[in-house]
């Protein structure tokens, strides 16, 4: 953990996600999003006085809600770090069990061999390869999956305040808040998802993922049932499936956001319980609506200030830094330049 976090401002304004519209939204003031988006909104169904006005408060809902949030996560970690009752303290702290041997052997594959020799050995060992450059492949195995999601049914019953995963997705829960991520995740990336990343995405892990945000996302017909059309906000995403009890839910990727013809390809791939989804953060994708059951993935957006120091991904510019206690967006300062931004 760096001992400073920073986040773009452009944070506090853009990519508003209405879920109802299914659109993302900017929003610096009342006149500048009328003029926007009041005629875009009529032709998804938002035609009444009273209707715009429900979108509009939801947005300053949402602004307020992300101008306090790096201050109440930190709270919130707090509180759950002195209160909140573990189920399974042991599987707090990663064990090489809690991970499928095939993964074990796919990452040191990938630390010794050619990146042909890498993809054959993830077929031999349960992976799947999609013609998009989107893996799927073992990681944990089933009795950590099940212990995990015992030990977040326990949590949704702490009564304490807890913040939403992230900006799209209302059910599921915070890793990094829960206090779950420092000896659990940090390992799992620096031991093992590292490597194969560095072989598989290159580019875009840089020189290292110095930073990542982990989250449980949880899906069913009375709360979240699909995830719209979206990149994540870090280099590189695993995605992991904790359970089977569910039907629907599968993703799809397109292309990757800022390439041309980014709609093109559409690849569909199914969840798998302890297999992983690893992909290109930036590239586009979405879930598809759950069918029946409870849904739980544990998703870890990995970060590499090398690489978003230059551009921060959700505005496309030069990151306009702002410090935060707590849940930062994985930029850095360099010691020598604290007021520059390393893109200028
Ligand atoms: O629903 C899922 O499993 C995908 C979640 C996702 O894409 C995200 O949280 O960034
Ligand atoms: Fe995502």
């Amino acid at each position: 953990m760096s001992p400073k976090e920073y986040i773009c401002s452009c944070f506090f304004k853009r990519n508003i996600f209405l879920k109802k519209y299914k659109i993302h939204v900017v929003f610096e003031n009342e006149k500048q999003f009328e003029q926007e988006y009041r005629q875009n909104l009529r032709f998804k169904g938002c035609t009444t006085d009273t209707q715009y006005a429900t979108v509009l408060a939801e947005v300053k809902e949402e602004v307020a809600r992300r101008r306090s949030f790096h201050e109440s996560s930190l709270a919130n970690y707090k509180d759950i770090q002195s209160n909140y009752e573990r189920l399974y303290p042991e599987i707090w702290k990663l064990k090489p069990s809690f991970v499928d041997p095939r993964f074990v052997t796919i990452s040191s594959d990938a630390q010794h061999k050619s990146l042909d020799s890498l993809l054959l050995s993830l077929v031999q060992n349960g992976g799947h390869i999609t013609e998009s450059a989107v893996y799927r492949l073992p990681v944990f195995t089933q009795e950590f999956c099940q212990q995990l999601v015992e030990e977040l049914k326990q949590f949704d019953k702490y009564p304490g305040n807890k913040s939403v995963p992230n900006t799209m997705n209302s059910y599921g829960v915070s890793l990094d808040e829960m206090g779950m991520s420092d000896q659990l995740i940090t390992p799992l990336i620096t031991d093992w998802l590292q490597p194969l990343a560095k072989q598989l995405f290159d580019k875009w892990v840089g020189l290292s993922f110095d930073s990542y945000k982990a989250f449980i996302v949880r899906y069913d017909e009375t709360g979240d049932r699909e995830l719209s059309l979206h990149y994540d906000n870090a280099e590189v995403t695993l995605n992991v499936s904790l359970n089977s009890d569910y039907t629907g839910g599968q993703l799809q990727f397109n292309g990757i956001w800022g390439e041309e013809d980014n709609t093109k390809q559409k690849t569909l791939i199914g969840h798998e319980v302890g297999h992983g989804i690893l992909h290109c953060a930036r590239q586009l994708h979405s879930a598809l609506p759950i069918t029946s059951g409870q849904r739980y993935n544990m998703v870890i957006w990995m970060r590499s200030s090398s690489v978003r120091n230059h551009m921060c991904p959700m505005c496309g510019q030069c990151p306009s830094l702002v410090a935060v206690p707590f849940a930062g967006e994985g930029f850095t300062v360099p010691d020598t330049q604290q007021s520059d931004c390393s893109c200028l």
